[in-house]
């Protein structure tokens, strides 16, 4: 099942094809070495360009692998690098979505996106004038002076979204993104997504709990097992892009997501009882 030595993004760091993003034998507890680990010897790489969707159980450690990759967190040991220089603050070449945008409510939407660069006051018009392409590129040039309560989830995502790109971080981290949106907001969004990093040929490091919309998006879907998680699983999806909701339909998409389905299966011992990670 694991596919992880045929892939150019599952090189070792210093193999002809250096990833951009190399995650080398990552250990995390949020109580120290002494602590229960959440993570244990977890090494991933990303090539450059590629988009890598992050399944795994519920509580195995996702968004504290993200956390680690954006630099949010330290790891008790291992190391995190992004083109060969350790991750051990945020960035700017390094943009966060999380499942909420949380936006600021009393600033416009247009403020919102401007958030990293100081507000509209004190951005210079070439940033001002690049959050008012970012918002039409998400559909919401109309909404910018809307304030945060006048949109609905799938709008304030696209906020988010806006707000991640305003300095063009070649590196995209996204948590969860869609999770809080009905499904077809989700399936728009999440083609809206494939087109942002296609265009901006951007690398891209996606968790989610839904097993079709990893496989909608990822060249490769790596699954995390329980606590203290590693990777267990690195699946290539081989499909033509750009994917859209027909994709779905096909054999080729469903057997992939067939596969997956099973292994969680596995990691989630067969029982209906026990918790399941992904859908
Ligand atoms: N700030 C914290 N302090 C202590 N423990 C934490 C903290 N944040 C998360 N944890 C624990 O670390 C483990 C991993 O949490 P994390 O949120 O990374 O998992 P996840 O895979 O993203 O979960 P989910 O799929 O449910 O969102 C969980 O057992 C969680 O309880």
């Amino acid at each position: 099942m694991s596919d992880a030595s045929a892939h150019p993004g599952s090189q070792a760091p210093g193999s002809a094809a250096t990833p951009r993003l190399a995650i080398s034998d990552l250990a995390f507890g949020y109580d120290g070495k002494g602590g229960r680990m959440v993570l244990e010897n977890l090494s991933l790489n990303v090539a450059d360009g590629e988009f890598v969707a992050v399944l795994g159980p519920s509580g195995s450690g996702k968004s504290t692998l993200l956390r680690l990759v954006t630099g949010l967190a330290r790891p008790t040991s291992g190391t995190v690098t992004l083109d060969g220089t350790p991750v051990t603050r945020p960035r700017p070449d390094i943009g966060m979505v999380f499942q909420k945008p949380t936006l600021l409510p009393w600033r416009t939407v247009r403020d919102n996106v401007l958030l990293p660069a100081g507000f509209a006051r004190s951005a210079g018009p070439k940033v001002r004038a690049e959050a008012d392409r970012l918002l039409e590129m998400v559909g919401l040039s109309e909404a910018a002076k809307a304030y945060p309560f006048q949109l609905s989830g799938g709008m304030a995502q696209r906020v988010g979204i806006a707000r991640m790109l305003l300095h063009n971080p070649s590196l995209l981290i996204l948590d969860e993104p869609f999770a809080a949106l009905d499904a077809m907001t989700r399936e728009d969004l999440s083609l809206e997504l494939q087109t942002i990093w296609m265009e901006g040929r951007k690398t891209a490091l996606f968790v989610t709990h839904s097993i079709p919309e990893a496989v909608l998006l990822a060249d490769r879907v790596v699954v995390l097992g329980e606590r203290p998680a590693r990777v267990v699983a690195d699946i290539r999806v081989p499909l033509p892009r750009p994917r859209t909701i027909e994709t779905m339909s096909t054999p080729e998409f469903n057997a992939i997501a067939y596969d997956l389905r099973n292994l969680f299966r596995d990691l989630a011992g067969h029982g209906a009882d026990k918790k399941k990670g992904a859908a």
